[in-house]
């Protein structure tokens, strides 16, 4: 079966129409009127008979009525408190400033309800750490929004970088780019240390995060780390390097918002790719962070320097946020069962969400700044 050009994996990112639901279709609210949330949630559930986005809540009520109406959404909650409280909805979006990770998504596990969180888990470790031993506590699905790692050309890069490390080359060195010229205005939400915003938390956590899972390997230690400050306490371009347990592999990451519009440095940083490279050859994942849009893997052999160019890997043409929200659909249908959780490939484990905060708070540290807090 061949794929859906790009234009119609496009459309799939938020398609006009729903399909119809099951009558045991899970129900999920969102936390806020997020600009992320119609790509990485609204979009992805008109695809899934399995799961209905039922309620919004925002600070202010118009505001939440307007976003409703726009996106489809049936109700409405007067604040976030209330749609935590409803007992007719069964999990909770968390698309909050990163500052707002840990409290809302406490009280959420207090309720009850499972939680899919958007990225960086937390703002730092220790609050990491916390909601996963409360997650854990009352047998509720945590899972931290790294969309990237559930399409099936993330999980094919993987597996032939882990196939060709098993057959005995060790990794030698790995970097992650994800650097971007200046989109968001200065009094954006990752721009405020205040709701815990830095690059290292934002573009950073998904190089860390990439480094980590393409690898299989941990961190042992934050060797370098170079920010550009752009306000008090806040990075807006970071360059770290890292060493890599068990291995000695070294590893790069590059993360940025505030690239100069139309350099070469741009130019050559703004499609978020990781590299890695062993003993015999250099596997390439270009656009990895929305491969289900565009993306290419390479694998250059170093004897020869030939590069081979392999087939797309678009399965069905949806985005990474669909087969991130199947997903967690399946975890929290499962009733959270481990064996179920364990063989969801891509699946980020609590304990992966706590590491990839501790390689965050290191690099911060290593940078001379202050944690998130
Ligand atoms: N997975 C992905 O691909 C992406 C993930 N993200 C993550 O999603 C989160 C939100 O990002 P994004 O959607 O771009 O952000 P937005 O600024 O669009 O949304 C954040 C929401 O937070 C609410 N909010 C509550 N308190 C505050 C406050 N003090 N200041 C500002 N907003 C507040 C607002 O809700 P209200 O409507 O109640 O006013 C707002 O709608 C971040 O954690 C980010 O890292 C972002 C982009 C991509
Ligand atoms: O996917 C993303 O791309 C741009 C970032 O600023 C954003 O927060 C991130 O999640």
């Amino acid at each position: 079966m061949s794929s859906p050009g790009f234009f119609a994996r496009l459309k799939l990112i938020n398609p006009s129409q729903s399909v119809a639901k099951d009558t045991d279709a899970l129900r999920i609210g969102i936390l806020g009127a997020a600009n992320i949330a119609p790509p990485a949630l609204i979009g992805p559930a008109k695809l899934l008979r399995s799961i209905i986005v039922v309620s919004v809540a925002a600070r202010d009520q118009a505001k939440a009525k307007a976003y409703a109406d726009k996106h489809g959404i049936p109700n409405t909650h007067v604040s976030y408190d209330a749609l935590i409280a409803d007992p007719e909805i069964d999990c909770i979006y968390n698309p909050l400033p990163n500052g707002l990770h840990y409290e809302w998504t406490r009280k959420a596990l207090q309720a009850g309800k499972h939680v899919l969180l958007e990225k960086p888990a937390a703002s730092n470790e220790e609050q990491a750490k916390d909601l996963v031993a409360l997650a854990q506590s009352k047998n509720l699905v945590l899972l931290e929004a790294f969309h990237y790692r559930f399409h099936p050309a993330s999980l094919r890069f993987r597996e032939l970088v882990q196939s060709h490390v098993a057959e005995g080359h060790a990794i030698r060195k790995i970097t992650s780019i994800m650097a971007f010229p200046a989109i968001f205005g200065k009094d954006d939400i990752r721009f405020n240390y205040k709701l815990a915003g830095g690059i290292v938390m934002d573009a950073g956590c998904y190089t860390i995060n990439s480094i980590r899972y393409f690898s299989g390997l941990e961190v042992e230690s934050v060797e370098s780390a170079t920010p550009k400050i752009v306000s008090e306490n806040i990075d807006g371009r970071m360059e770290a390097t890292l060493k890599l347990k068990d291995s000695g592999a070294d590893a790069r990451l590059i993360a940025s918002l505030t690239n100069p519009w139309l350099s070469v440095q741009t130019y050559k940083e703004v499609l978020p790719r990781v590299t890695v490279e062993t003993d015999t050859k250099v596997f390439t994942f270009g656009n990895f962070l929305i491969a289900g849009i565009y993306h290419y893997i390479t694998v250059q052999d170093k004897a020869t320097g030939r590069t081979e160019n392999l087939p797309k890997q678009y399965g069905e043409g949806f985005s990474t946020y669909k087969y991130q929200l199947e997903a967690f659909v399946k975890a929290v249908k499962s009733g959270n069962k481990k064996d179920v959780i364990n063989s969801i490939p891509g699946w980020v484990p609590g304990e992966d969400s706590i590491a990839n905060m501790k390689v965050i708070d290191e690099v911060y540290t290593r940078a001379g700044m202050k944690l998130r807090e």
